[in-house]
């Protein structure tokens, strides 16, 4: 397999005709040119910039209401730093790209991070067909961004492909006081729609490792699978990496 390398740094994909800028500053594209190709296969030509090495790369979407903490988790993902202070909310679309070594194979998530407010969802809609994976979040002290799932889900099924990895991530895990949303429903709800679930949470870094890694596993098995290897499970997965790490029954 040849290895290529990866764009560093943010918001430069050549997907797009222009660079999508940082919604932290608001400065993010209200209206960008959707991506052209989801997944990047080993045999096409690669641009190299300054980067990291990768063997295959994927898209992924995080979407959910504004304010459940998509920004955040992908920088906890990114730096490992969590970004506390006001809230600036997305504006259209921005996305950062990160090689993982999943068994010995370097994955590229490209990581595209949406604006969850109303006006910016025309946006949105352009870049689903795109994408390999989505991670789906609802803030767990928040009862309307997870009642607001279901009409996710929906839009998610229209606009999406048929394959896509969906998982739904209930974010602020760490906020005990305020919780509005038990755990228990965020699991009842992903079984009703047969999607993955966890808790995560931006601030500590809870699971945010997890869910990601989790994503690459599932996009890479599916990509790589050996005729005789059997299919990644991606919940049982999920749930043996949290009971070795004892880090999620509260
Ligand atoms: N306690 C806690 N606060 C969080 C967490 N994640 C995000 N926040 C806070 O929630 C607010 C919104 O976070 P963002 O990541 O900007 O939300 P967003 O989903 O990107 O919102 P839009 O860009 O408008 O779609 C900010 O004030 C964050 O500091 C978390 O895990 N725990
Ligand atoms: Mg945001």
């Amino acid at each position: 397999m040849s290895r290529k390398k990866a764009v560093k740094g943010r918001g430069s994909s050549k997907s797009p005709k222009s660079s999508p800028s940082s919604g932290r500053t608001g400065k993010g594209l209200a209206a960008a040119a959707a991506p052209s190709s989801g997944l990047v296969y080993p045999s096409r030509p690669s641009i190299s910039n300054s980067g990291e090495f990768y063997d295959i790369a994927f898209k992924v979407m995080l979407v959910g209401d504004s304010g459940v903490g998509k920004t955040c988790l992908l920088v906890r993902f990114k730096d490992g730093a969590f970004l506390a202070g006001s809230f600036i909310s997305t504006v259209g679309i921005d996305f950062r790209n990160k090689v993982m070594s999943i068994d010995a194979v370097k994955v590229k998530l490209q990581i595209w991070d949406t604006a969850g407010q109303e006006r910016f969802r025309s946006v949105t809609h352009a870049y689903y067909r795109d994408a390999n994976a989505l991670l789906l979040l609802y803030d767990v002290t928040n009862k309307a961004s997870f009642d607001n799932i279901r009409a996710w889900l929906t839009e998610i099924h229209e606009y999406a492909q048929q394959d896509v990895v969906v998982m739904l991530l209930g974010n602020k895990a760490d906020s005990t006081h305020d919780r509005a949303v038990k755990r228990e429903e965020g699991e009842k709800l992903a079984k009703e729609f047969g999607v993955p679930f966890m808790e995560t949470s931006a601030k500590s870094g809870l699971n945010v490792e997890l869910a990601f890694t989790a994503v690459a596993k599932e996009l890479k098995h599916r990509t790589m699978k050996e005729p005789d290897e059997p299919k990644f499970q991606l919940q049982e997965y999920v749930n043996k990496e949290m009971r070795t790490a004892g880090c999620c029954r509260s």
